[in-house]
């Protein structure tokens, strides 16, 4: 079997197109940023790849050019899409310069074969240099599977557009034309097909990835105020409170009840209710430390399980939060919000239903009490043989 070059770039162009066309229809055209950056990076470099081929047969050095852009832009929109993923990467200044520079260079040197194919091949491997940086650093992440194939996809690529230019810049002789049947020529054609292809399957798992997670923080979430809803609140808590169970630790569950919070929607409109709702529930959160967990437990009722904390903690917690949340809610009359609380503390063999259940009863003593305070549940009683919590 003879791999002639020719063949295998236009196999290399189909199979790029086909991904280019395949992206939108699997991904959808209003997906994410960083998967729409991965559908204009395959689309750039098919056509990259069609200017090439299109070169020798229209004006080698216009389309020689301008597929150096387009391959180079088609990196730059993998950089792009690793930093919509990923958030902030290392690298972009000098990504923003390669892109300018390579074809630049490429076409302005083009008379000089060594030239060209040296600082197009340099260029395009900083390029994808740069896009295996911006998936490898901070080092500090854990890198996930999708990221590991990329980035050693586009390695190897590196290294053979490196060893590409190499030869073009200083063994001319050795490396005589690019469509030659050079075995350099050949397998950069293979390493090229394979490693793009595998690139573009690594995004296309970073994106479902990305859509997995979005889901699942649908599926968690309560849309209005963007805290734990009552399911997912119920899973997390269980596995804090075995915690808790196995190392003696001490906890506290809250249930708080916005006070009068019909009259707001009443006076105000639903729209301002809904607003005053997400700032409470902005409030709550910012008072909470890490591995506390906030819910909203219905309506205008809310809940939060402290970990590790002392009843104790959990008074002075309540305290600061009902000054921030009357600092923070300005209700259009001038009134402020206030609400009603249960707090029920636990040591060990808490249950959820039990802490709930002691804390709801707390709540309905706050309310019949006046409400805009927070009373304390009475002590764990734990069940007798009958089945019955035994009298305080
Ligand atoms: N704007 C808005 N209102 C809601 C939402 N969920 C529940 N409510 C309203 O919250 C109000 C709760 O009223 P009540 O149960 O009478 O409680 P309250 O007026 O706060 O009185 P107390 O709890 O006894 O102090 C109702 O008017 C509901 O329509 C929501 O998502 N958005």
């Amino acid at each position: 079997m003879s791999l002639d070059v020719q063949t295998l770039l236009v196999s290399l162009m189909l199979c790029v197109f086909a991904v280019a066309l395949a992206l939108p229809a699997v991904v959808g055209w209003r997906s994410s940023a960083g998967a729409r950056w991965i559908q204009a990076s395959a689309v750039s470099q098919a056509l990259g790849w069609l200017a090439f081929l299109a070169a020798p047969r229209l004006h080698d050095q216009f389309f020689s050019t301008l597929s150096m852009a387009f391959i180079g832009a088609s990196f730059g929109a993998m950089w792009a899409a690793a930093r919509a993923w990923l958030g902030p990467r290392p690298g972009g200044r000098w990504m923003a310069w390669a892109l300018v520079l390579t074809p630049l260079g490429y076409g302005l040197g083009f008379d000089s074969y060594a030239w060209r194919v040296g600082w197009s091949n340099f260029g395009l491997a900083l390029q994808m240099a740069l896009v295996c940086l911006a998936l490898a650093w901070p080092a500090a992440e854990r890198m996930r599977p999708w990221r590991w194939l990329v980035f050693v996809a586009l390695a190897a690529l590196a290294c053979v557009t490196v060893g590409r230019g190499v030869l073009g810049a200083f063994f001319t002789e050795l490396y005589p034309y690019y469509r030659a049947p050079h075995p350099l020529n050949v397998a950069a054609a293979l390493v090229n097909q394979i490693c793009l292809v595998l690139s573009m399957l690594g995004f296309m798992v970073a994106w479902h990835e990305e859509a997995d997670r979005a889901l699942r923080r649908l599926a968690d979430t309560d849309g209005l105020t963007g805290l734990l809803n009552r399911r997912a609140f119920t899973v997390r808590s269980e596995a804090l409170l075995a915690q808790a169970r196995r190392h003696a630790d001490p906890g506290v569950f809250i249930l708080l009840d916005i006070d009068h919070f019909k009259q707001v929607n009443d006076r105000h409109g639903h729209a301002l209710g809904d607003e005053v709702l997400r700032t409470f529930a902005k409030v709550l959160k910012s008072s909470l430390r890490r591995g506390d967990l906030a819910v909203r437990w219905g309506g205008e009722e809310f809940g939060i399980l402290l970990a590790r904390a002392e009843v104790d903690a959990a008074r002075r917690l309540d305290q600061r939060l009902r000054t921030a949340v009357k600092q923070a809610v300005r209700l259009p009359g001038g009134e402020s919000l206030d609400y009603s609380a249960g707090i029920a503390g636990f040591r060990e063999a808490a249950t959820l239903d039990d802490l709930v259940r002691r804390a709801d009863q707390a709540l309905y003593r706050a309310k019949a009490a006046g409400r805009a305070r927070s009373l304390e549940a009475a002590p764990f009683s734990p069940p007798t043989a009958e089945g019955r919590p035994s009298p305080a």
